[in-house]
């Protein structure tokens, strides 16, 4: 979350500014009512207590560090039942070289205040890293090559099917690493002193923790890196979409889709999963006190069989499998029927609501996409025109009224010198074929950034 990047709107206000962000996610009843992100103005657990004020009760908080002080006491009043953290630098910077305002002395007596919040608090403060399942890191590497963003980059540009993708991941890593981890092994264990978790400064917890660290983070940067800005790759609104609305920007975009690509990790499906999740841009930007901007979070959803249902409850076959009777398909719930049944707020009919799906959805799911009132699917469309026997994916094309923003090649840059290409839409904007001209100089504008 705390990558999530700035709308247009805001980077043109606002000088971009050096702050390590705080990403946040609540849930109550083990599902997502909340993905917040610190602004330049607010941290991340301030925006939880403006966005869900006492009906944080109950819920369990993930922060990417450790709140300081002032989240803190709030959300501890609010009655919050358990609050994780990602044990590095926390939210008031205890790095000397940070170049943040306040001074270390600072940072140090907030550390203390934070750990007397937490001992006095009913709420439980921990750090939460189990470390990932045994073949974990090669399952994403092998899926994430194998998924529908990668692969249709794949049939055009064959050399990124391992080559390419390991140069993205390798930038990912690098990027993640200097937002998550703390390179000083030396630093990292004072830093952990001063947070009160001198516990994990020995070995071999401390190696340990350092590893799983590590792991994680490789784990985000391969998925990240499924759906790269390759080449002049993105989501482009498709032939057949009749609107002509307004789309996001790609780096938005994209980042979305990622979430739902992790959420497809927790599938109980175990031939592939599927992750969806649900966002909404607010009309009214005097309400945008989130990192997140205009955006909104709606509500998100994986494939899996009903809630409460056991492993052996129903048939795990498939299509391939001879008996009709012991498919699986009749039982399990699409990735978007698990987002729409639990989001967490309501789809407002005049707001630019938007579902990020990692599959084409299917002839069960286009209609109810649409009759939930969500104005723009963005997705791969691999699988679009597949007719099978339990499970068809027909109806997609056929959509009309919903934009749809299919992860493909800049239509416009394919055919450069048609006359198509000067009138074209692309992400909904009508351009002239100056415009058009100067794309092909400007890599953001290629990617279909709103001007
Ligand atoms: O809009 C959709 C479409 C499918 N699914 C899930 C349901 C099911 O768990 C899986 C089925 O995918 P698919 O149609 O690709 O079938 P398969 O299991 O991969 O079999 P096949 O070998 O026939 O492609 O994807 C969704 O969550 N949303």
């Amino acid at each position: 979350m705390e990558v999530f990047p700035s709308s247009k709107h805001v980077q043109a206000i606002k000088k971009p500014q050096r702050i390590k962000k705080t990403g946040l996610v609540v849930v109550r009843n083990m599902k997502i009512i909340g993905l917040h992100c610190s602004s330049s103005e607010l941290h991340a657990g301030q925006i939880a207590v403006i966005k869900h004020g006492s009906r944080l009760k109950d819920c369990d908080l993930y922060f990417s560090r450790k709140p300081c002080s002032t989240c803190l006491k709030m959300i501890v009043n609010a009655g919050v039942n358990r609050i994780s953290y990602w044990p590095s630098d926390p939210e008031i910077s205890l790095q000397p070289e940070n170049p943040s305002q306040t001074s270390l002395g600072d940072a140090r007596l907030d550390a203390k205040a934070v750990e007397r919040l937490k001992s006095n608090s009913r709420a439980h403060v921990c750090v939460l890293l189990q470390p990932l399942a045994c073949y974990m890191v090669q399952f994403v590497e092998e899926t994430s090559l194998k998924c529908d963003f990668a692969q249709k980059i794949t049939r055009i540009h064959p050399e990124f099917q391992r080559s390419t993708f390991y140069e993205y991941r390798q930038d990912r890593v690098k990027e993640y690493e200097a937002l998550f981890l703390i390179s000083s092994e030396e630093k990292h264990k004072e830093i952990l002193r001063l947070m009160g978790l001198e516990n994990l400064c020995e070995d071999p917890y401390f190696v340990c923790l350092r590893q799983n660290m590590k792991e994680l983070v490789l784990v985000l940067a391969t998925v990240a890196a499924s759906v790269p800005s390759y080449s002049d790759f993105g989501f482009y609104l498709s032939e057949t979409s009749d609107d002509n609305q307004q789309g996001l920007t790609q780096e938005i975009a994209q980042h979305c889709i990622i979430q739902a690509r992790l959420l497809a990790y927790r599938t109980e499906d175990h031939k592939i999963g599927v992750g969806a999740v649900v966002w909404a841009e607010r009309k009214c930007s005097t309400l945008d006190c989130d990192g997140t901007g205009s955006m909104y979070f709606l509500g998100c959803g994986y494939n899996a069989f009903p809630v409460g249902s056991e492993y052996a409850d129903f048939p795990h076959m498939d299509d391939n499998q001879k008996d009709r009777e012991i498919r699986k398909f009749r039982y399990i719930i699409h990735a978007e029927q698990n987002a729409i049944t639990f989001r967490c707020q309501e789809i407002k009919p005049d707001e630019q609501s938007m579902i990020f799906v990692t599959k084409c959805p299917c002839d069960e799911c286009v209609p109810l996409i649409k009759g939930a009132g969500i104005k723009q699917i963005y997705t791969g469309d691999m699988d679009s025109g597949k007719k099978k026997a339990d499970i068809s994916y027909m109806k997609f094309s056929q959509l009309r009224g919903v934009g749809k923003y299919s992860w493909q090649q800049n239509p416009r840059r394919m055919s450069p010198n048609s006359t198509k290409a000067s009138t074209s839409v692309e992400n909904g904007d009508l351009k002239n074929k100056e415009e058009d001209d100067s794309g092909f100089k400007s890599k953001r504008m290629c990617y279909g950034e709103r001007t």
